[in-house]
């Protein structure tokens, strides 16, 4: 028998006031895949991140950890439950040092009872070798997180993901632009968390990027699946295409929908 997916939504719909957001997403998300989400502004993939990391809970439908059906009522919840999410505009704390936020609480400690005290030798060391597993070399890990920039921000959050075990990693591409070493460090952080056999969401703008660490591609438009693709379906301009195919069309379908409302019931 094979596995159940490590995350799956299952005709899941979450509304904002009568709107939905999301409507009836069916979505598997498998270890050791990744699957990037496409679609243009409003088609509901900050929705999608919001549900999965237990910021907003859904209104119908099922969304299934391991096979079980859960209903996160905290990001702490979900969490707990082995999802790990890697926010767009990743806060870090900026005054404390990049092995301070790597552990944020949860530093190792040597002795017991009241002789218990940091390890930081094996703290600075485990940020290290951890952030070097996603590509980030002759880091220091004294130095304040302020000094990261976008990219290694992401690449600190999913380095702490995979350290503390997390099966599932949602990461949401930072919207500003990024240099391409920046870029470069999002990507690898993505592909060495499917290497460890995580099931990666990847919500991304670039059908390029997309296509280069992609194994499934969703394209929302309206908070439902515009398309469904695989590796094997679509080459990048396939993927470009078909996103701004989808802008065109909803901007075409919002002209119209202006001049003749009925249209918009259909
Ligand atoms: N807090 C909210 N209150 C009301 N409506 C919301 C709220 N958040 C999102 N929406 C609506 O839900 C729909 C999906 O929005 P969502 O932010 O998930 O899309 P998105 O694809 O992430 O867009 P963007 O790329 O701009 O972040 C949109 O119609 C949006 O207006």
């Amino acid at each position: 028998m094979t596995d159940p997916p490590v995350v799956e939504l299952q005709s899941l719909t979450v509304r904002y006031g009568n709107v939905p957001a999301l409507a009836r997403l069916s979505l598997a998300l498998r270890a050791g895949e990744i699957t990037c989400v496409m679609g243009e502004n409003g088609s509901g993939k900050s929705t999608l991140v919001a549900v999965l990391s237990g910021l907003r809970r859904h209104d119908e439908g099922r969304l299934l950890v391991a096979g079980r059906p859960v209903r996160f009522r905290s990001p702490r919840q979900a969490r707990a439950a082995g999802i790990a999410t890697v926010w767009q505009d990743l806060a870090v704390a900026p005054l404390l040092s990049v092995w301070r936020n790597f552990f944020l609480g949860a530093e190792p400690t040597r002795g017991v009872g009241p002789l218990r005290r940091l390890d930081l030798d094996e703290a600075r060391a485990t940020t290290v070798r951890a952030m070097a597993r996603v590509g980030v070399t002759g880091l220091d890990p004294d130095q304040p997180a302020s000094a990261l920039q976008a990219g290694e921000r992401q690449s600190l959050a999913v380095a702490r993901a995979m350290h503390f075990g997390a099966r599932a990693l949602v990461i949401d591409e930072p919207t500003a632009p990024m240099t391409v070493a920046q870029n470069t460090l999002v990507l690898q952080s993505v592909v060495t968390a499917r290497a460890q056999g995580m099931a990666v969401v990847f919500v991304t703008h670039n059908p390029r990027y997309a296509h280069l660490v992609g194994d499934r591609f969703l394209l929302l438009a309206r908070g439902q699946v515009a398309g469904s693709l695989t590796r094997d379906d679509v080459d990048a301009d396939d993927l470009t295409r078909l996103m701004a195919g989808g802008e065109e069309l909803s901007s075409l379908t919002a002209a119209l929908t202006a001049l003749h409302p009925e249209l918009g019931q259909r």
